[in-house]
């Protein structure tokens, strides 16, 4: 690898040097990367681009996000490794933070893009945050220049969406700038772990010189190495068939579960010695599905396209129809003890959509507080990691001052690890006038002293 070599890597797409080369600058910070969205996934990712290019921008439009992450600190929660990982990064100068995207998109020659794509209240796929970003970049956008989708989008929106958008606000046509779809598949709460390196990440170009340019990227971030993949449109259509798959089989779980009592058997035992079998994976019945991945994915498939999709809409509907299951099993539970749920007071416990992430959004509480308020019971909430609750139809109580209200009905809905240390024999001395427990994630012993319905598995004997 000659110096020329080196000196002239200032950009990946349609590089004229060694692969070396390319590789070598992009470790040795001489290719400025911008990471648009620095929030649960944003954080993470530009931390483990910081760590091995020692070169990132992350450009946010929050200034209370960037003013955190400039000071060396970290916003996002439970993400095991990440608040020391900023720490250094930030005090390296390896990672900075902006809240001007369009200034990042000046500087930067590769471009990462992980901003919310959530869906309409009509359900259809909002895509206008990205497209704001993509305006910045474009604007911003230099010929060699690679621009890579991570955040979720409905399948064909990279080629035909984000690339003629470049091509206007650059004036530059794909061949002088490359661009790739490289889904962001992790989990919050194993993001840096996930990112590193978990498994391989996909990658797919709107032509090969992008596909290559942004595997030499990938190579260097992810241990797994990287899966090529025909075009940007296969690589979103992985992304989305993921979720869509998880979602089916969630409503398969959910819909078994309603068989419960009928059946007069623990449905969750029977799931559970059905999945011994290798080719069987039914997944958990839950009071609902919720979170901006799982829940919305679906729309970027029914919406967007003429094809039918009967199968994940039908999906969506038993998912959907899980918050007043849960809530016909409290009135079930209430009337046995002859109570009815318009005079009773009901606790929700855990408000996020699951366990240590702080995100409400299509949370099933959301829906199950609507439903009881609107049947006149008094309800509370119990969350460890929110401070504010105004999108439920909920009074918050901290856990500790439960027990001074008459509760005739808890529900669980997200076990929450401090959830853990409830002594429920204790519950069921202090809750004198508690009736009902609901297990919503098949989290408490079966050996309470207490009448506990759980979701999939029928009231305890
Ligand atoms: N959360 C997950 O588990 C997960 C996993 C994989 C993929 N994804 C996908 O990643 C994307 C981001 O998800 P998230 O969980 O990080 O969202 P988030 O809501 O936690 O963070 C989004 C961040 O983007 C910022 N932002 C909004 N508009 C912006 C703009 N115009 N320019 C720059 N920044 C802007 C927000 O201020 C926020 O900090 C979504 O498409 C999601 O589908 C999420
Ligand atoms: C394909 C896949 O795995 N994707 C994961 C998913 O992660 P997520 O953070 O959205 O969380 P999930 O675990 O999917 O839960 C969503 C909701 O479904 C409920 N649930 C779950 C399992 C079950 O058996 N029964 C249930 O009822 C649960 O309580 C919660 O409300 O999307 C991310 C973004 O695409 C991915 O990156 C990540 O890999």
């Amino acid at each position: 690898m000659t110096d020329t070599d080196i000196a002239s890597v200032e950009a990946l797409y349609d590089s004229t040097a060694s692969s070396e080369a390319q590789s070598h600058a992009f470790r040795s910070s001489e290719i400025p990367v911008a990471v648009y969205g620095l929030g649960k996934m944003g954080l993470p990712l530009a931390s483990v681009f910081a760590e091995t290019s020692g070169n990132i921008t992350g450009a946010d439009v929050d200034p209370d996000v960037v003013e955190t992450i400039n000071n060396g600190n970290c916003h996002v929660k439970r993400e095991p490794g990440l608040p020391e990982l900023v720490d250094d990064l930030v005090d390296e100068q390896a990672l900075q933070a902006t809240t001007e995207p369009r200034n990042a998109a000046d500087d930067a020659s590769v471009h990462v893009i992980i901003v919310p794509t959530p869906i309409t209240d009509e359900k259809e796929p909002d895509l206008a945050i990205l497209d704001t970003v993509v305006e910045d970049i474009g604007n911003g956008l230099d010929p060699g220049d690679l621009v890579i989708v991570e955040c979720t989008v409905p399948p064909q929106t990279t080629e035909k969406r984000v690339l003629p958008a470049l091509e206007d606000a650059s004036g530059l046509s794909l061949g002088d700038f490359g661009l790739a779809f490289c889904p962001e598949r992790t989990s919050s709460g194993r993001a840096l772990e996930d990112i590193r390196g978990a498994y391989p990440k996909v990658v797919g170009g709107v032509d090969n010189e992008s596909t290559r340019a942004a595997s030499l990227i990938y190579e260097q971030i992810n241990e797994q190495g990287v899966l090529p993949v025909s075009d940007a449109t296969t690589a979103e259509a992985v992304k989305v068939f993921e979720g869509l798959y998880r979602d089916v089989n969630i409503a398969l779980a959910n819909e078994l579960a309603t068989f419960t009592n009928e059946l007069g058997i623990d449905v969750n035992e029977a799931i559970e010695t059905a999945n011994t079998q290798p080719f069987c994976d039914i997944h958990d019945p839950g009071p609902g599905v919720g979170g901006h991945c799982i829940p919305y994915y679906p729309y970027f498939l029914i919406k967007p396209f003429e094809t039918e999709s009967p199968l994940l809409e039908t999906a969506r509907d038993v998912n959907d129809l899980m918050p007043e299951f849960t809530v016909e099993k409290v009135r079930e539970g209430l009337q046995a003890d002859g109570k009815s749920l318009e005079d009773s007071t009901v606790a929700i416990l855990g408000l996020t959509y699951r366990p240590g992430v702080e995100e409400i959004r299509a949370s099933p509480s959301i829906a199950i507080s609507e439903l009881l308020d609107a049947s006149g019971a008094d309800v509370y909430g119990v969350d460890p990691m929110l401070d504010s609750v105004e999108e439920f139809a909920l009074e918050q109580v901290p856990l500790s001052d439960l027990d001074e209200f008459p509760v005739d009905a808890l529900i669980l809905v997200t076990p929450h690890e401090d959830f853990g240390d409830i002594n429920w024999d204790d519950i069921h001395r202090n809750y004198n006038s508690l009736s009902v427990v609901i297990d919503g994630r098949q989290t408490l012993e079966d050996d309470l002293e207490l009448c506990k319905y759980t979701i999939g598995g029928g009231y305890s004997e």
